[in-house]
């Protein structure tokens, strides 16, 4: 499957930093269509499946599963939607940058990689928030600690291999929702 480079957005960024509260005004506005890999991960999960209960392990450890496995998936849930799509909005992946070259080979490069930015102290504080209600397994201060590490390692890197083509927009989603999704707009406007 290849998907022409203008209807592929990723939208990347640390754990709490707020990929999924832009996202979900990215799809009101433009109408795309939004995969969240830990969505897509958390479903797995709530089959009760077999290989769910694996992924739930590795993310309750704060650790990324599988890249065959998450990749199947949103080639699985890109392929579902290819008939209605006006163009896909990839939330939380690429998490390494082996993640973004296989990304590139099996389905094609993106047209832009939105880089929701905030500190480290503010993604905690926001976290440990969310996780008053989340009821996510990995909301909480043990697991939220390795998930930054995790991604200062991992996936920090993956910007700057995708700074090569120009197709980075640096988002400071420190302000307040509503003034950050203003910042992405202006990014997905220029697109077009
Ligand atoms: N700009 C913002 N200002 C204040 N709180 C925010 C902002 N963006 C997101 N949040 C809050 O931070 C938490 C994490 O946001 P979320 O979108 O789930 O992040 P991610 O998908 O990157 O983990 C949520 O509870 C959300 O309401
Ligand atoms: N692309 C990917 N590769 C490997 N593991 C992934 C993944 N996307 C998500 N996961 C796993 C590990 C993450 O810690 C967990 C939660 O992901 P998420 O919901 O995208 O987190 P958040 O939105 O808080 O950044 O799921
Ligand atoms: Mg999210």
């Amino acid at each position: 499957m290849r998907i022409s480079t203008e209807d592929k957005i990723l939208s990347n960024g640390g754990p709490g930093s707020g990929k999924g509260t832009q996202c979900e005004k990215i799809v009101a506005k433009y109408g795309y269509t939004h995969l969240s890999s830990g969505d897509l991960l958390r479903a797995e999960v709530a089959s009760g499946s077999e290989r769910g209960k694996q992924l739930q392990a590795t993310m309750q450890k704060g650790e990324l599963v599988p890249l065959d496995t998450v990749l199947e998936m949103i080639k699985e849930a890109m392929i579902a939607k290819a008939d209605v799509s006006k163009g896909y909005l990839i939330d939380g992946y690429p998490r390494e940058v082996k993640q973004g070259e296989e990304f590139e080979k099996k389905i094609g490069a993106p047209a832009l990689l939105l880089y929701v930015d905030a500190k480290a102290e503010t993604m905690v504080k926001r976290l440990m928030k969310r996780g008053e209600t989340s009821g996510r397994a990995d909301d909480n201060e043990e697991t939220i600690k390795k998930r930054l590490d995790l991604y200062y390692k991992a996936t920090e890197p993956v910007i700057a291999y995708y700074e090569k083509s120009g197709i980075v927009r640096k988002i400071n989603s420190e302000l307040p929702v509503d003034e950050v999704f203003a910042i992405v707009e202006k990014a997905i406007d220029e697109l077009k």
